[in-house]
């Protein structure tokens, strides 16, 4: 079990940049469910779609995979001949804990998908043919500048029969739903045991470092570097995840 969130419990002179690192990788399954709302459904579920879009002789990517959590429901939910999934993340202490984590589970059950755990940036990776990418809520942590070639190259890579599994925050055009969708996740941090003072500091740690887009421009993104649908399955508050289909 991981140690609670208190990261951000204390008053700081000044709030650092959020970064993955060691403490964060510490109590990020802590962090990420009471932060997250509908986390555990989308991990869960992300396995369920996956099924039914993996295909022989690809790989699975889980990128920005932080501990594995979607690479694990991968391997509950995937039962398709000779895939092996691949996690990536460029964070030294998510990666090898989640390669820890990995490793004790393949060796407990023979039965399990191959996995590997690879330490690297995933804008600077090279991608095998593959059926299914998820990018549970890694997209908003890479620069907005660079976000459209890293979907051409997961197109590219996309077998079509495919799928890209992409979970974000949103924000929304209209600033009545911006604030009225902002104000239930906060409440939603509050009723999960969060102080104001842990929501505003670690707001202030996001700002620069975690850049959210609308709905509408995640689909235009998407269809330019040639996703051809964009089919919201889920959305809970300002949090929705994404099936988009070469
Ligand atoms: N350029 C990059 N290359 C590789 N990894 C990156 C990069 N930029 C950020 N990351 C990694 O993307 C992950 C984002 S967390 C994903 C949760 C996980 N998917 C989950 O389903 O539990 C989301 C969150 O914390 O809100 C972190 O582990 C970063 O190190
Ligand atoms: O905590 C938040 O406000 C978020 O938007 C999500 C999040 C969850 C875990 C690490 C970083 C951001």
């Amino acid at each position: 079990m991981s140690e609670q969130d208190h990261l951000f419990a204390q008053p700081q002179a000044k709030v650092a940049d959020f970064i993955f690192n060691e403490n964060v990788a510490r109590v990020f399954p802590d962090m990420i469910k009471r932060s997250v709302p509908g986390y555990p459904t989308i991990v869960e579920n992300i396995g369920v779609i996956a099924a039914q879009f993996a295909q022989p002789n690809t790989v699975l990517y889980d990128l920005g995979c932080s501990l594995g959590a979607v690479s694990q429901s991968l391997r509950r939910h995937v039962q398709c001949d000779s895939t092996k999934i691949i996690a990536v993340d460029n964070s030294t202490a998510m990666i090898q804990r989640c390669d820890e984590y990995m490793s004790a589970q393949s060796s407990m059950y023979e039965e399990l998908q191959p996995i590997e755990v690879i330490e690297a940036d995933i804008l600077s990776l090279d991608l095998l043919p593959a059926s299914v990418v998820a990018l549970n809520f890694t997209l908003q942590f890479i620069d907005p500048e660079k976000r459209l070639s890293l979907l051409r190259k997961i197109h590219s890579a996309l077998h079509p029969k495919g799928a890209l599994l992409l979970s974000e925050k949103i924000r929304f055009e209209s600033q009545a739903d911006q604030t009225l969708l902002n104000d239930l996740h906060i409440a939603f941090k509050r009723a999960n045991g969060y102080s104001e003072m842990e929501i505003a500091q670690k707001r202030s740690a996001l700002e620069n470092v975690m850049m959210i887009d609308s709905i509408e421009v995640h689909r235009q993104r998407l269809q330019e570097a040639g996703f051809t649908s964009v089919t919201p399955w889920f959305q809970c508050f300002n949090f929705a995840s994404f099936v988009a289909l070469p």
